[in-house]
């Protein structure tokens, strides 16, 4: 008989778990829709799309334009870069020495900032920023589309409060295009972390510090949430992306190229004083195939405000956090790890939340 090891029993019952997260289909009757939308931001802080009305065509330009930079030579694709924080980025995120395996393009979803990028970026610019223009107006519609049903479900008086967040001019949305190049398990093996340095490595560990089957080198992108209202993910057929649950467990999210993934991001949770959770979320490289995945961060403008609906509070459930403006967010989430809870630093403190509980003599 082949006894199963005990770690490995460990590991399938207790750090991932195989369940589901919701797919809600966007052709349903409104207002069950928007019960849905909420419950699904509510429970998880994510979920899939069906029956969107984003067009294929839209969506593989991207991937055809995000196929032919990645295949560039590494000096050609260097000229887009180095990427602080936009232009092109090759294993390093962000400024504070977070590292993954993978390479990719961060963009401002200002028309102008994107014709500027194509230059350096494409071949034929114009080619490029169309299709990339196409793709951001596209996501900016579902997203505003599901952000009116968030206002419905949650019986918010202004029904487009959420979403004139994101539709201004001069909102500070982002796309992003990853590739995660395959991990070869030889590769792990031989692969020596001791060429990083010490934060680099304790970043990697923090990254790792409470999942599934795997070690240290095929992280893809660490374990964080995204700081804005909300993200739109499409990625090809290639796996990879797993969700933190409420109570911490990861969920694999199976890929689906003519779908689109819904994440809930910090400013929701604000928005929502707390009753969306913003989902933790991670990629981890495939071993023998490269994922590609096209990130819409809708984000308001810079100076705009960012404090909870005022259907969410009550003298009952009061703000859970201070006032803050998106620019004073991002300088915050710029200037701490990848994994950090980043919303702390704005939480009220209560005083019922620091008196501790304990026994009186
Ligand atoms: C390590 C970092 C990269 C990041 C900025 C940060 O300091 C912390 C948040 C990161 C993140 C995650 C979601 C997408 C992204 C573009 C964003 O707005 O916040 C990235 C930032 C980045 O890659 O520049
Ligand atoms: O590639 C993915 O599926 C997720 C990437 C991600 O989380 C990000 O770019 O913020
Ligand atoms: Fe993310």
């Amino acid at each position: 008989m082949v006894a199963p090891c005990p770690t490995s029993m460990m590991v399938r019952t207790k750090k991932t778990k195989a369940m589901g997260f919701p797919t809600i289909d966007l052709s349903l009757e409104r207002s069950k829709l928007s019960e849905l939308v909420v419950k699904a931001c509510e429970e998880y802080g994510f979920f899939k799309v069906v029956n969107h009305s984003v067009a294929k065509e839209v969506i593989s330009r991207l991937e055809e334009e995000g196929t032919e930079f990645f295949s560039k030579t590494s000096s050609e694709k260097r000229q887009a870069g180095p990427a602080n924080p936009f232009g092109y980025g090759c294993r390093n995120i962000g400024p504070n020495g977070d590292m993954g395996h993978l390479e990719y393009l961060l963009l401002h979803t200002n028309p102008l900032s994107v014709s500027e990028r194509s230059q350096t970026i494409a071949n034929d610019p114009t080619k490029f920023s169309c299709a990339v223009n196409d793709y951001i107006e596209a996501a900016k519609g579902l997203t505003c589309e599901i952000l009116d049903l968030v206002a419905e479900g949650l019986w918010v008086q202004d029904k487009f409060s959420l979403s004139s967040l994101i539709k201004d001019v001069h909102s500070d949305s982002l796309l992003r295009i990853n590739q995660y190049p395959p991990v070869s398990l030889k590769s792990n093996k031989n692969c020596n972390t001791s060429k990083l340095e010490p934060h680099q490595l304790q970043n990697q560990n923090n990254n790792n510090n409470s999942n599934s089957n795997h070690n240290n080198h095929n992280i893809g992108f660490g374990e964080h949430s995204d700081p804005q209202i909300l993200t739109i993910m499409r990625s090809n057929n290639v796996d990879g992306l797993q969700i933190s649950t409420h109570d911490g467990l990861w969920i694999p999210v199976p890929p689906d190229p003519n779908e689109f993934f819904v994440m809930v991001g910090d400013a929701l949770q604000v928005l929502t004083n707390g009753r969306f959770i913003s989902v933790r979320h991670r990629v981890l490289t495939n071993t023998t195939k490269a994922r590609m995945s096209m990130m819409y961060f809708a984000a308001p403008p810079l100076n705009w405000w960012i404090t909870p609906l005022p259907k969410m509070v009550t003298s009952h459930n009061p703000s859970l956090y201070k006032p803050f403006t998106w620019a004073q967010y991002k300088q915050a989430a710029y200037s701490l790890r990848l994994g950090d809870t980043r919303l702390d630093l704005f939480k009220i403190q209560r005083q019922q939340d620091t008196h501790h509980t304990s026994a009186s003599p």
